[in-house]
């Protein structure tokens, strides 16, 4: 198994905070593969994103105890290193736009610049970026002059160009229409099929039954479920610890009490169209 990121028995309490943030955190996070990481609000989440991206302790303080590994080595370990291995992607995009150059084009070569590429090489990545993110026609615009799903698709354009091995991107259609969802999550879709290691936090579970690989449930700053994506959205036992799961999930399980013989519980729309046919003409059968 290549491991990309290790928690090992990682525990992290803000300042003048009364109860740790996260508490005792395993976790090995697999390169190349999507993790989906979902629980209640305040249940660690965005300080679990912290933690691996070197942000705590960098810059939270706090009282941190464990290991976070990323390639083998402890993120205190890392230098400015760090934020070119794992890139970034926040949930508010204003957060991510620079404020300091006037145009998309120049906004997304603005990270390759200060890392002093080349400039017939900033040329080609941050069209061929441009390109993927489907905001070519945005280049000339002001950064501030779009609509959310396009600022979005530009701030992640910004971090992709970077070419980091590792992706965390924190509910980034929380502020976006269905319509911005769409365009963000046809990005995701391709980064994952470039084998990207992904991880992101999403609310929409649908999405995250989608596309993830893995998912990992937290609650109270505690990792409380962790696995396949097929495993864990299925698990009916993580709605009283209030996760949220996929409506068919649900579905599929009341049907499978009710009689019906249903083999496998479905996470997404297209699975349950295919397990409850196979379920009906197997009931036919009888
Ligand atoms: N900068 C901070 N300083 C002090 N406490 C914080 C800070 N950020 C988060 N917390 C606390 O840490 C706990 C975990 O918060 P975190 O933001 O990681 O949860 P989350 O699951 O990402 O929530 P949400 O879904 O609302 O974004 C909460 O109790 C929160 O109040």
């Amino acid at each position: 198994m290549d491991n990309i990121i290790e928690c090992k028995n990682v525990t992290y309490s803000y300042p003048l905070a009364e109860t740790p943030a996260i508490q005792e955190l395993n976790v090995n996070i697999e390169r190349g593969k999507f993790y989906g990481v979902i629980g209640e609000n305040g249940s660690g989440k965005t300080t679990f994103c912290a933690l691996l991206r070197g942000f705590i302790p960098d810059f939270y303080k706090g009282e941190l105890n464990g290991e976070v590994l990323v390639e083998g080595k402890k993120t205190t370990d890392y230098g400015g290193e760090l934020s070119a291995k794992i890139g970034y992607v926040f949930q508010n995009p204003f957060t991510q736009i620079s404020g300091v150059k006037e145009t998309v084009f120049e906004e997304v070569a603005y990270g390759l610049e200060n890392f002093g590429v080349p400039v017939e090489e900033i040329e080609r990545r941050v069209v061929e970026v441009m390109q993927m993110t489907d905001i070519e026609a945005l280049a000339e615009k002001n950064p501030f002059d779009l609509s959310g799903g396009q600022m979005q698709r530009v701030a992640l354009a910004s971090v992709i160009v970077l070419e980091p091995d590792i992706l965390i991107i924190d509910e980034p259609t929380s502020q976006l229409d269905p319509e911005g969802t769409e365009s963000v999550f046809a990005i995701i879709k391709a980064l994952k099929e470039k084998r990207k290691t992904i991880i992101l936090v999403e609310h929409k579970i649908d999405l995250i039954a989608e596309y993830a690989d893995e998912v990992l449930v937290f609650k109270e700053g505690r990792m409380i479920a962790a696995g396949d994506k097929q495993e864990i959205l299925s698990d009916l036992s993580l709605l009283e610890q209030g996760a949220a799961l996929p409506q068919v999930a649900i579905l599929g399980s009341r049907l499978k009490e009710k009689g019906l013989p249903i083999s496998r519980i479905p996470v997404t729309e297209k699975q349950a169209i295919e397990f409850i046919a196979e379920a009906l003409k197997e009931r036919d059968k009888k």
